[in-house]
């Protein structure tokens, strides 16, 4: 498998507050990588470098590098905006825009300077489609995409994203505030976009990483202790502190 993302000792600091600990990994393109591990372990963090959402927090310092496609997203080129066109996220609460269901979707295209309404309609039909939401949405896109469920707002975001063609779909506990079908639909939905995408996730849901993902990253205190294919991960463990957690002994 080829490595879409590249991190070399990667440390990043809360003020005063050391929350990354010389990271380094490869994480694998076309493919679903999970980070697991118990709360404030970094996580987050961590997917959040990857496009560079950590620059909105003050007083977060990063040392050591994160490469994307042979690219240091840290050089002082790169356009962090366009970075982010690449790297797509998805949060724990749906956050649709004020909008209609259409409008959405069409937000990040329109961003980009795309007004025709013929491309727009595709993208935004395309985009749903992708998203396996166009069945239960195409007679009503001019709703308001507050009309639909959770679970449903959670698929438009995930649509939003994809409409601006991303590489990397960040998935950041995406299915922790919703039932357990919606939450099975995404996970579906991951596996099919894994093909296209290269997708990384945060979750607490440790059956949920077994399911859904090929490798798994085991993190504790900042440091990555564990990082190996998901099955391997969970049926044979070579790290006790990892052993520990799966088996449900802390965390
Ligand atoms: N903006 C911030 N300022 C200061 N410290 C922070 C900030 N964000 C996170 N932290 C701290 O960094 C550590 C890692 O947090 P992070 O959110 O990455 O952990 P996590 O593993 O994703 O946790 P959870 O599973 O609870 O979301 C925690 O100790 C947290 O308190």
């Amino acid at each position: 498998m080829n490595s879409i993302i590249e991190i070399n000792d990667l440390d990043l600091f809360y003020g005063e507050f050391h929350a990354l600990k010389h990271v380094n990994m490869e994480i694998p393109e076309k493919a679903i990588t999970a980070f697991i591990g118990p709360s404030g372990c970094g996580k987050s963090t961590l997917l959040r470098t990857f496009n560079r959402m950590n620059d909105m927090i003050s007083g977060t310092r990063i040392e050591g590098k994160v490469a994307i496609a042979g690219t240091d997203i840290y050089s002082d080129e790169v356009d962090v905006e366009t970075l982010r066109k690449r790297v797509g996220m998805v949060f724990q609460q749906p956050n649709p825009f004020p909008k209609s269901i259409y409008d959405n979707v069409a937000y990040g295209p329109r961003l980009h300077g795309i007004s025709d309404r013929k491309k727009l309609d595709e993208i935004v039909e395309t985009s749903l489609r992708s998203a396996a939401l166009w069945n239960e949405v195409k007679d009503h896109l001019k709703r308001s995409a507050y009309s639909i469920s959770g679970g449903q707002q959670q698929r438009l975001c995930i649509a939003r994203a994809l409409a601006v063609e991303p590489d990397i779909l960040l998935m950041d506990e995406a299915t922790s505030a919703l039932d357990p079908i919606s939450t099975l639909k995404i996970e579906e939905l991951a596996q099919e976009l894994k093909d296209r995408y290269t997708i990384v996730m945060v979750t607490h849901n440790m059956h949920q990483a077994a399911r859904v993902s090929q490798q798994t990253v085991f993190f504790l205190n900042g440091e990555v202790v564990e990082y190996s294919e998901t099955e391997r991960l969970f049926s044979n463990p070579t790290d006790q502190r990892t052993e520990d957690y799966i088996s449900g002994r802390f965390g």
